[in-house]
């Protein structure tokens, strides 16, 4: 399973995170915006297609750099989980999708009830910005 995500990054440096909502796989953990591609989308696109769906936002593609991957076992399937950093966008994130949103730094995101995958993305994202 493939999945694209974004580190939305604020000019504060702060990271925006979503929380699952309840009925869904891992309900409650908190995770980058996001999904899984359609057939036919580049990653790039399909990061743009769910960040407008989910929070309301336009990104452009040309904004969203690829940052790091995860490789991942989750339940009976294996998960690849692209990570791309965006700071440029239109809009203000709302929470279409999520039960909430929050703008976390990195010592919160840490602290965060996250997914297996993002653990290491975390770390990797902390050396990036
Ligand atoms: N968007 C996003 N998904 C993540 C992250 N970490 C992680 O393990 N995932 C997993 O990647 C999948 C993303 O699927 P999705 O957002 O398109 O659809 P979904 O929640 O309905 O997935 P589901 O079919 O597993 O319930 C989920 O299984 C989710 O748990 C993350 O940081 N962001």
């Amino acid at each position: 399973m493939w999945v694209v995500a974004a580190a939305l990054i604020a000019a504060d440096g702060r990271v925006l995170v979503q929380r699952r909502p309840p009925g869904k796989s891992l309900a409650g953990l908190w995770e980058f915006p996001g999904g899984k591609p359609e057939i036919g989308e580049s990653p790039e696109q399909a990061l743009v297609r769910e960040l407008d769906e989910e929070l309301g936002i336009a990104v452009e593609t040309r904004d969203l750099t690829a940052s790091a991957f995860a490789s991942e076992a989750l339940g009976h399937r294996h998960l690849i989980l692209l990570l791309y950093i965006c700071r440029i966008w239109e809009g203000a994130p709302r929470a279409l999708h999520a039960s909430e949103l929050r703008w976390v730094d990195f010592a919160e995101l840490n602290r965060l009830d996250m997914p297996p995958a993002d653990r290491p993305l975390i770390a990797a994202l902390a050396k990036l910005i």
